[in-house]
């Protein structure tokens, strides 16, 4: 038995029930706080885990939660769904003493219904048909139950939802959304649950209970709320007149004024706002109720219940009622009142059946929507005193009963009442006597009406609980139990996130330490190779060009056919004299070999004629040279650079072929004009680096060699570097060395100095010492012969000069060119400069591969500190979430127990 009707105090116990009301409101009121806490505690909890999924990280949405398709669901090879990863269900814990019940079966939606969750208040199908009969069944007393299905019920998403195409199959359906599109459908679903949790907790602290009457056209709805007041209120008629919802509801609610308002729109409904209704005065009432020309939406009456509050029904002094009479069902009001029964403030549903009809079509469609939407349902079989057989009108009424609401058979006796509203009293002999009269003493209230106001009154006062708490409750506990669900499967998430993250940072660290220090070694590496080679391209240029010097001293000073050898160190041996690490293999560059033969056969002597001409063209044979020497210079330093990027560039993290590389002397030559003081790596800007690094690129990967505009190189040119001239005086300067000719020379101009002073004495000498030897002469030799000596003389010493001065002229003018030739090298520091030049160019080449190395390295080292911070930044989000919903699950949980325990007034 559901009601303990019996238990409850009749209408002639007047002080009795008073205090039993008082308790019971009492008691009553005290749950009622607590769920309104609780419920509060479970908005704020919800809302913080919808900023928390909107903010900080989004809420991880296991599939196994959102998806009916079966496809799906048989991926979980159909075991009872677990929470992922090996954490405990708390929530399985706290509640796994309580009733298991098995996960009820999605309802589908139809076109306008409302989705998901209006008239969420008794939508107990839609969390769980099962707790129907927890709340009717055995458990009345202990509605608080729970259960943890490892499903969710509350918070589940529905993909019809999200994509109304039908024709979708599920399973890509959840492939095919993003995070970020499950985390807003998940937002929409939190929003709902709020927007719910809020209306659970305006029911809730609402004082009034609302009793809906409904029921088939004529089936006497109206005659019945009247027997249920006493007193006509509402019309009725022998014809269906009942046009809009007539709510009656005791004066007090309306300042103790009683008063018919008809209100065109139930929003905006103020009882103390006139505007918001129209006054219907009595004498129209009739006409308002079966007419509505105007439309209204609703009739609030209100109206004065004299009775004693153990007796009335609206005003009772424990809970204000509201029986509110519809219109009968048919096509056209079905869907309209199935609706207004889903609103979260209908607490008792009464159907009113014909029992001439029995149960019609609407009738039918109606139990079985409002079966789903309501937990409990009155059934008041009327015009019961018309029937004939009625045992058989009860017994075919309650098999349709059992068909259509097998839990209303179940509590028949309590829930399916068999009257006649018209006919509440009965003739008694006067003798009985009866509590209930009217006028006439000899009437007493039905024993069947009795029974039906005994269940009722029972049914809202004392299982009050049942019909407005244990919804809220009921939906409180799905609710945490869904985000336990959602927190542990969040949680377990995060916590083996965190644990890859820590795995995967554990393993990174050798990665990263391989990376700096293979980075140091080729750098180090790449960087000696460049400092040897570029000194090696230096001291070769100075070597060389020393060696030219020498050669060309070794070309004056050697007879013909000599050879001059050459004394410069071979590069290889350069190289290990440097200890440097770079190995250049067989250069081609041959050291040019110089003969004498060479100057004197490029550059021959013409004669004294053509001294001056002879100058010019031994100095420019001696400069080409000199040029020849440098253009093989740079020769080899361009096959060292080639050599040398290609070592280099074996020492790239990624090696990529490389072709053969040529210095851009073009670009060079510009680059070493601007920045020929700053040529140490210190001192290059990153700008410079970038930019050589991309001409490097554009290089490396042109075939052929940059032109080389004129065959000249950014090296001076030699002629005008060692620019000079020799001085006539330098050519008549005397060489001490004498050879044949030179004696030859000599001695003719000996002999002829001889004769002239000879012939000349007389007129250089005076005195009697020249006389006597002029005496002696001309007397010996004769004046004739004398004139003759003299002439002899002069003749003798003009071709002992001649012959003196030009026998060894060509010799004297190539040591003196090559004299001051290696005297202007000296002076302007020739070889130096251009081995600087050279050394630079060469660095200038070079160093763009280092760099390309080095940033190579540096960029797979800063890819792995970007790689690592954005780990961190994960596991601090991981760690941030796990922490997040870990605390969620204990709050859930405690709040869960704590809205278990509002136990039923029935304890009392
Ligand atoms: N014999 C008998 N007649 C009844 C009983 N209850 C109501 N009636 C009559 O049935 C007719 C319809 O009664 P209403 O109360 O207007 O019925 P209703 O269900 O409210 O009608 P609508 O709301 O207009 O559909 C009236 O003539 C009543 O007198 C009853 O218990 N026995």
């Amino acid at each position: 038995m559901l009601f303990n009707a019996k238990a409850s105090p009749s209408s002639t116990q007047s002080t009795p029930v008073k205090d039993y009301a008082l308790q019971r409101q009492r008691l009553f009121h005290e749950q009622s706080q607590k769920l309104l806490k609780f419920i509060q505690e479970t908005q704020q909890l919800l809302e913080d885990l919808r900023q928390t999924n909107r903010n900080r990280f989004q809420v991880h949405y296991p599939t196994r939660f959102w998806c009916n398709d079966p496809i799906v669901n048989s991926s979980s090879s159909g075991q009872p769904a677990q929470p992922e990863g090996s954490v405990q269900s708390l929530g399985t814990l706290s509640t796994a003493s309580m009733k298991q019940i098995e996960p009820s079966p999605t309802k589908t939606l139809t076109s306008g219904e409302a989705p998901v969750q209006s008239g969420m208040a008794e939508s107990v199908s839609d969390m769980d048909p099962g707790s129907e009969v927890l709340g009717l069944g055995d458990s009345q007393d202990g509605l608080a139950s729970t259960w943890s299905s490892g499903e969710l019920r509350i918070l589940k998403l529905d993909l019809r939802l999200a994509h109304r195409a039908a024709s979708v199959d599920g399973t890509a359906l959840v492939h095919s959304l993003e995070a970020a599109s499950i985390s807003n459908l998940f937002d929409e679903q939190l929003a709902q649950s709020l927007a719910h949790l809020s209306r659970l907790h305006a029911r809730v602290a609402d004082r009034t209970s609302k009793v809906l009457v409904t029921g088939d056209l004529n089936a006497g709805k109206s005659t019945l709320v009247n027997s249920l007041l006493r007193k006509d209120v509402v019309p009725w008629d022998q014809q269906p007149c009942t046009m809009l919802f007539c709510e009656v509801l005791d004066a007090r609610e309306n300042d103790g004024q009683p008063a018919i308002h008809a209100i065109p729109d139930a929003q905006l409904y103020d009882p103390r706002d006139p505007s918001t209704f129209v006054l219907v005065a009595p004498d129209d009432l009739d006409d308002v109720v079966m007419d509505n020309l105007d439309n209204y939406q609703q009739l609030k009456l209100y109206t004065v219940d004299g009775r004693d509050p153990s007796d009335s029904l609206l005003n009772n002094g424990v809970v204000d009622i509201a029986l509110i009479d519809s219109p009968g069902l048919n096509r056209d009001s079905l869907k309209t009142t199935q609706l207004f029964t889903r609103q979260e403030e209908i607490d008792v549903i009464i159907f009113v059946v014909n029992s001439e009809n029995h149960f019609t079509l609407s009738g039918k469609e109606f139990l079985t929507t409002a079966g789903k939407e309501k937990a409990y349902i009155f059934i008041v079989v009327n015009k019961f005193d018309t029937i004939r057989n009625k045992d058989r009108c009860r017994r075919l009424i309650l098999e349709q009963i059992k068909e259509l609401s097998p839990h209303t058979f179940a509590n028949s006796h309590d829930l399916v009442h068999f009257v006649s509203a018209q006919n509440m009293y009965r003739s008694i002999p006067p003798s009985v006597g009866s509590a209930e009269t009217l006028a006439d003493e000899t009437c007493v209230l039905a024993p069947e009406f009795m029974h039906l106001e005994q269940c009722l009154r029972s049914f809202t006062f004392e299982k009050r609980f049942i019909s407005k708490l244990a919804p809220a409750q009921r939906y409180l506990l799905a609710l945490l139990d869904d985000v336990t669900l959602l927190s542990q499967a969040n949680f377990s998430k995060a916590a083996q996130q965190v644990e890859a993250i820590n795995q995967e940072l554990k393993t990174a660290v050798p990665v990263y330490q391989t990376l700096l220090a293979q980075r140091q070694a080729a750098s180090e590496r790449a960087n000696r190779l460049l400092d040897s080679s570029c000194e090696l391209v230096r001291q070769t240029t100075i070597r060389r060009l020393s060696d030219q010097i020498t050669r060309f001293t070794y070309a004056i000073e050697a007879r013909v056919g000599e050879i001059c050898h050459p004394v410069t160190a071979t590069p290889k041996a350069l190289e290990q004299g440097n200890g440097g690490t770079f190995e250049p293999g067989s250069l081609s560059a041959e050291l040019a070999v110089m003969t004498p033969d060479d100057i004197q056969v490029h550059v021959p002597w013409g004669g004294f004629l053509y001294t001056f001409q002879y100058i010019a063209q031994l100095k420019g044979f001696l400069l080409s040279r000199m040029e020849q020497e440098l253009h093989q210079c740079e020769l080899l330093t361009e096959e060292v650079v080639d050599k040398v990027t290609f070592q280099i560039n074996d020492l790239h993290p990624n090696p990529m072929p490389r072709k053969p590389f040529h210095i851009p002397w073009d670009t060079i030559e510009d680059e070493l004009a601007t920045d020929s003081d700053r040529l140490t790596a210190d001192q290059v800007t990153d700008q410079d680096i970038v930019a050589t690094l991309q001409r490097v690129q554009a290089v490396s990967t042109t075939d052929s060699a940059p032109e080389r505009v004129g065959g000249t190189s950014p090296t001076l040119s030699s002629a005008a570097l060692l620019d000079f001239s020799l001085a006539p005086s330098e050519l008549l300067s005397f060489n001490f060395e004498l050879d044949a000719v030179h004696l030859l020379g000599l001695a003719s101009a000996s002999l002829g100095t001889v004769a002239m002073v000879f012939s000349h004495l007389p007129l250089v000498s005076s005195g009697e010492m020249a006389l006597r030897l002029l005496r002696w002469s001309s007397s010996w030799l004769g004046w004739r012969g004398l004139r003759h000596l003299t002439l002899l003389g002069a003749t003798l010493m003009g071709a002992g000069c001649f012959i003196y001065l030009t026998a060894d002229l060509d010799r004297n003018i190539r040591q003196r060119i090559v004299h001051r030739l290696r005297e202007q090298i000296a002076a302007t520091g020739y070889i130096d400069h251009q081995s600087y030049i050279l050394f630079h160019a060469a660095n200038k080449a070079i160093r763009p591969f280092v760099w390309d190395v080095q940033s190579s390295y540096q960029g797979l080292i800063e890819h792995e500190e970007r790689q690592r911070a954005q780990k961190l930044e994960k596991r601090f989000l991981a760690e941030e979430s796990r922490d997040y919903f870990k605390s969620l699950i204990q709050k859930s949980t405690i709040l869960q127990q704590l809205v278990s325990d509002v136990t039923a007034t029935d304890d009392y």
